[in-house]
C-alpha cells in the first residue's frame, strides 16, 4: 500500500477482511490493531519488523491510504489473530483512515524519538482517537527509532511522563533493530486477549506489569 493503493483499493482491503475475520476457527481470538502517528515515525517499518522479521533501508516512501497485515500469535496456548491496519501518517488521508478507527480492538501510536514535532503531535492525535475509537480501545505509546540515540530529540522520560498523564503504557521501539517491536503487539494483544475470557471476579490483567516483567527479563540484552 506503499504508494499504490488508492481509495478504490482501501475499500477492496475492507471488503475482503470482513470475509478473513470468518477464517478464524477452533481457539481463536480476532484483533483489530492500528497503527497511527505522523508520517515517516516508522509505522510500516515497525509492521514489516514486526511481519517479517527485517527492516528494509532506504528511501521512505510513504504510505497512501491504508493497508493490513494478518498475523497470528500464540499466547498461552491461544492462538490470537491480529489483523494489523498500516494507516498513512500524512494529513490529506486523514478521512479514509477514521472510517477504521471505530473497528479497532487496539491501537499503537508512534513518535520517532529523533523528531521533536511528532512528539508534539501526539496530543492531537489522542485527541482524535479518543474522538473516533470505542470507549475500551486499547492505546499504547511508542517512542520508535530507539536505535538513533545520536540524534535523539526526546527524552524517554518524556515518552513516559505523557504516557503517564493519558494513563496509557509506553515504550521506545526499534523497527530496525527489533528491539521491543514483539513486545508492543503480543501486549497489546494479551491485554485484549485476558479480557475476553477473564471473570469479572478475576483481577485484571495489567499490561504495565506485564511489559516491565517482559524487559526484566530481557535486560541483560537490551540497550534500552
Ligand atoms: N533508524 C531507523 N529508521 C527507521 C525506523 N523506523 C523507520 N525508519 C525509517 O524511517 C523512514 C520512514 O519509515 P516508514 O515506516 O515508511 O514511516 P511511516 O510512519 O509508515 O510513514 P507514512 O507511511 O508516511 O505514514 C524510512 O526511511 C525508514 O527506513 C527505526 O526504528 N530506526
Amino acid at each position: 500500500w506503499k504508494q499504490s493503493h488508492d481509495k478504490d483499493n482501501t475499500n477492496r482491503i475492507k471488503n475482503s477482511t470482513e470475509n478473513t475475520s470468518t477464517i478464524c476457527v477452533s481457539v481463536c481470538v480476532f484483533l483489530q490493531t492500528i497503527l497511527v502517528g505522523d508520517s515517516g515515525v516508522g509505522k510500516t517499518s515497525l509492521l514489516v519488523q514486526f511481519d517479517q522479521g527485517k527492516f528494509i533501508p532506504g528511501s521512505f516512501s510513504a504510505t497512501v491510504g491504508i493497508g493490513f497485515t494478518n498475523k497470528v500469535v500464540t499466547l498461552d496456548e491461544v492462538k490470537v489473530k491480529l489483523q494489523i491496519w498500516d494507516t498513512a501518517g500524512q494529513e490529506r488521508f486523514r478521512s479514509v483512515t477514521h472510517a477504521y478507527y471505530r473497528d479497532a480492538h487496539a491501537l499503537l501510536l508512534l513518535y520517532d524519538i529523533t523528531n521533536k514535532s511528532s512528539f508534539d503531535n501526539i496530543r492531537a492525535w489522542l485527541t482524535e482517537i479518543h474522538e473516533y475509537t470505542q470507549s475500551d480501545v486499547v492505546i499504547m505509546l511508542l517512542g520508535n527509532k530507539a536505535d538513533m540515540s545520536s540524534e535523539r530529540a526526546i527524552r524517554r522520560e518524556e515518552g513516559e511522563r505523557l504516557a503517564r498523564e493519558y494513563s496509557v503504557p509506553f515504550m521506545e521501539t526499534s523497527a530496525m533493530t527489533g528491539v521491543n517491536v514483539e513486545l508492543a503487539f503480543t501486549a497489546v494483544a494479551r491485554e485484549l486477549q485476558q479480557r475476553s475470557v477473564q471473570q469479572p471476579s478475576e483481577p485484571r490483567f495489567q499490561i504495565h506489569e506485564y511489559i516491565d516483567a517482559q524487559k526484566e527479563k530481557s535486560s541483560c540484552c537490551r540497550v534500552f
